[in-house]
Order: C-alpha cells, then structure tokens, then sequence
C-alpha cells in the first residue's frame, strides 16, 4: 500500500473502512489519465497493461467496483480490455450511459447536440482554431481536442468562451478537461453519477473510493465529501500530472499517474486477499 506518511488522516481511516469491510465498499475510478496513460490521439487510448488484470482481483473482494468516465461507456470497456472484469460496471458519457455484464444502456441524445455537432466546423473557423484543433464526436456529446496544437493551452484558452456560449446556445453544458472543451448534456455529472450508484445498490457502503486525474473527476470527490460528511468512510486518490494539480490539492493520496493507480489496485486487492 501507497506510504501511510502521504495519506490523509481522512484517507486513512477510509482506507481501513475498506479493509474492515471490503465486501460493503464502492470503489470507483475513472478511465483516461488515471487507468489509461493521455496519448495525443483519443482513439489510440488504451489502458495501462496492468490495469484489467488489477481490477478483475479486486472486483470479487469489494461491494462494487465501477468506472466512471466521460467516455461513452462502449469505448471505454473497449480499450479497458474490461470485457471480461467480472462484476465490473461502467458509467459512460459523465453518467448517462451504462455497461454492466456486457449489456449496454444507451439513452437518446438531446437535439442539442446535433446542432452543436452542425454549428461546430463554422464556429471553430470563425474562431480561427488551429488547423491541428479536432472534434470528437461521442454520439451523447462532442468534444473539442486541442492536445495536437504547438500551443495546446493557448488554443483552449482561445475558444474556451466561445464554445460557452456555443454551448449555451444549444442547451449543453461546457465541460473543460486536460486540452480538451466538451459540449455535453447537462443534468448529469461524475457525483451525481456515482451517489445514483450507491443510491441504486440500496445499502449504505462502508465506505467509497474515487480515483481520478481531471477536473470532471471534482464532481466524483464533491460526492465522497458529501458521503463523508453523512459518516461514510472515504478514499479520494489523485492519479497524479503536471497538467492538472486541482484534484491533487483536495486528494487524499496523490499516486504516480496511471502505473502509480495500477500499482495501488493491485496492492489494496493484496490487502484485501
Ligand atoms: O472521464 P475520462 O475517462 O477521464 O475521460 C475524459 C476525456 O478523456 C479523453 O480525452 C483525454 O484523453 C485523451 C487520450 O489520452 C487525450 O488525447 C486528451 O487530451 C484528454 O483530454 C477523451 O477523448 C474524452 O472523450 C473524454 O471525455
């Protein structure tokens, strides 16, 4: 396990929750930058080698293990290589979506995010985006990359505001991330998604871990703060970067990025053994 000198007193006793009793606790993780390194490419994303096999030994020995990401929840299990983590669930797009033994939830898209995906080439070129400024288009949501640009942060910065309003216009949200601005359908979020979790499993957990790596990932550790502050035990981890530091300041344990979150399953599944 992770030293206990760079855990938090609250960490700590989250951490010994677990380890009392693993069989009533949530785990959850995100995926990009926590389980699976950044790449400059979206599309050739995969996770860290170590990180199924890690989570397929600690899924038996906990309440729940889930994985929340912003990708549609398809993709993530593709490149998870989660297919066979028994037990193991993924809430996609921020939420909305939904795999669980291989079953899919998928629910419509709003209207939104069909105009946006129209609006965005004409708004992108009015903004005078860099030629190396490309979309991702989720099906729920598209996303705005600018990681390929000579100047990632200036590029984002650029159309920050501008996608806000293409946003507002559209009756989307913006949800900013590591280079990357995404319009997506409001009402849902990382926290919310992960207490309709706990809430759906019908007992209160012993306790609740969420490891994640960016600024989505804040609303997953607003909800272990909530959760916390009703007498749940919880873990808040940082896979750790130079891009993001907002999610290390509030951790309770800061790891190594994606090896380091890798590293730290396989260990807490050891403990649990
Ligand atoms: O919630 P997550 O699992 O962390 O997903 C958030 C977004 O991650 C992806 O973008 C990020 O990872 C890319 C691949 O490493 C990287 O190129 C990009 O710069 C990062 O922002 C993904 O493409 C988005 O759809 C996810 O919503």
């Amino acid at each position: 396990m992770t030293s206990p000198r760079s855990v938090t007193a609250a960490g700590a006793d989250g951490l010994d929750a677990i380890r009392k009793s693993p069989s009533e606790a949530v785990l959850g993780f995100d995926f990009d930058g926590t389980l699976a390194p950044i790449v400059d490419d979206p599309a050739a994303a995969r996770a860290h080698p170590g990180a199924a096999p890690a989570l397929a030994r600690l899924a038996p020995l906990v309440g729940a293990l889930v994985i929340v990401t912003g990708r549609p929840a398809a993709v993530a299990v593709e490149y998870g290589g989660f297919e066979d983590v028994e037990g193991l669930v993924v809430l996609g797009q921020y939420g909305l979506e939904r795999w669980e033994s291989g079953v899919l939830t998928v629910p419509d898209p709003p209207p939104g995010v069909a105009e946006a995906r129209a609006k965005l080439p004409g708004v992108l070129e009015a903004a005078g985006a860099p030629p190396e400024t490309f979309i991702e288009d989720k099906g729920q949501a598209v996303a705005v990359h600018t990681r390929r640009c000579a100047e990632p942060q200036v590029a984002f910065e650029r159309l920050r505001s501008i996608l806000a309003a293409l946003a507002e216009r559209t009756g989307l949200t913006l949800e900013p991330g590591r280079f990357v601005l995404e319009l997506r359908p409001p009402g849902m979020d990382k926290g919310r998604a992960l207490r309709s979790f706990i809430a759906d499993r019908g007992a209160r957990p012993s306790a609740v871990l969420f490891a994640g790596d960016d600024l989505g990932d804040l609303a997953a550790f607003d909800a272990v703060e909530a959760l916390r502050a009703e007498g749940v035990p919880g873990v808040l981890v940082c896979s750790g970067s130079a891009e993001v530091t907002a999610l290390a300041e509030r951790a309770d344990l800061v790891v190594d990025g994606p090896s380091g979150v890798v590293e730290f399953v396989g260990k807490l599944a050891d403990s649990l053994s």
